[in-house]
């Protein structure tokens, strides 16, 4: 379990993270939400103790991560992938980073085993790597210890498809074991099929803490798209039966409120044709991208302009 108190974190006068609290469940996958710059990274650094709160604290298991005994076999982490030396090999890396923190030499060949990095290429020095072999040995190395608590910053980043499902199973393995497993990215799309849960921040404040299935649910706005070669005569027809309309950028209508099937029936008792009638569902991307635009709108026009394009 992950627990975050009122953190803040302040350089000069921007503040990066602003009294956020949340807690990281055990058994599921948590999705670490925001836009770039909304201080994902900096909650996580603070998490790990490699940079100090302004205000306020964060725990692993119960303790602050600097009074882990064994904070490799307490928390695994992959914040930068880059971060191996080149000159080395993968089996090296890992061999040195289990014998600096008591680990049998043995579980460097289970965790290259469990990431699919074969004999041959662990053997190669890793600034060879690509970059879907570089996130596997830091996912081996965040598994060294065989941690509780997972952490990973934008796992699937400039990842393949093959890649990007192989982190997903993954990390939904770790949490069916009961671990612990927090994810960051700003892509709501593959959180969507990876996480169960979501904390979402934007400008370091939290926006959420929610289930995925209530988040989608609760903020997913559905309408119908109508279209008929007499628009006014429809518009009217829709507004009088209670639906809110607006013109959608496909052409024709976009109908809130009564159903596709009850459309089609106002259609046939006022004889009006209709040229399409479909259902539709916003997706969560657009959900997101609008909630997170709406929780920045108090901002300068700039700086709201750079949030809304980094949301996308
Ligand atoms: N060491 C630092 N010194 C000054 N400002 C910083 C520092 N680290 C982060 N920031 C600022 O804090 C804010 C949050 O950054 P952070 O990297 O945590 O966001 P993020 O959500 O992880 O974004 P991204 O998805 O781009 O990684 C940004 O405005 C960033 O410029």
């Amino acid at each position: 379990m992950i627990e975050v108190h009122a953190l803040t974190k302040r350089y000069g006068d921007r503040t990066a993270v602003d009294a956020l609290s949340f807690a990281v469940r055990p058994g599921r996958v948590t999705g670490f939400l925001g836009p770039n710059g909304a201080g994902k990274s900096t909650t996580m650094r603070l998490i790990l103790g490699l940079d100090a709160p302004s205000e306020g604290a964060a725990w692993i298991g119960g303790r602050l991560y600097g009074d882990l005994r064994a904070p490799l076999c307490a928390v695994g982490s992959l914040l930068d992938a880059k971060g191996v030396h080149g000159g080395r090999s993968a089996r090296a890396h890992l061999v040195a980073l289990a014998a600096a923190n008591g680990l049998p030499r043995r579980r460097v060949d289970e965790v290259l085993e469990l990431v699919g990095l074969d004999p041959a290429t662990a053997a190669k020095r890793t600034r060879g790597f690509s970059l879907g072999m570089g996130q596997r040995l830091g996912i081996a190395s965040a598994l060294l210890g065989d941690p509780e608590v997972l952490m990973l910053d934008e796992p699937v980043n400039g990842l393949d498809t093959e890649g990007i499902r192989w982190i997903r199973e993954l990390m939904r393995g770790l949490a069916a074991e009961g671990r612990t497993v927090f994810l960051s990215s700003h892509l709501m799309s593959e959180l969507e099929l990876t996480a169960e849960h979501l904390v979402i921040i934007g400008r370091g404040r939290l926006l959420a803490d929610t289930p995925m299935r209530e988040f989608i649910d609760r903020h997913s706005r559905s309408g119908t798209l109508v279209r008929s070669p007499e628009a006014e005569r429809l518009r009217a027809v829709l507004e009088e039966a209670g639906a809110r309309v607006s013109a959608d950028a496909r052409g024709g209508w976009l109908a809130e409120g009564p159903s596709a099937e009850a459309i089609g029936g106002l259609a046939r008792d006022h004889r009006l044709a209709l040229s399409e009638l479909t259902p539709l569902r916003s997706s969560l991307e657009e959900v997101y991208t609008e909630m997170v635009a709406s929780a920045t709108e108090f901002r300068g026009a700039g700086g709201e302009r750079r949030e809304r394009e980094a949301a996308r």
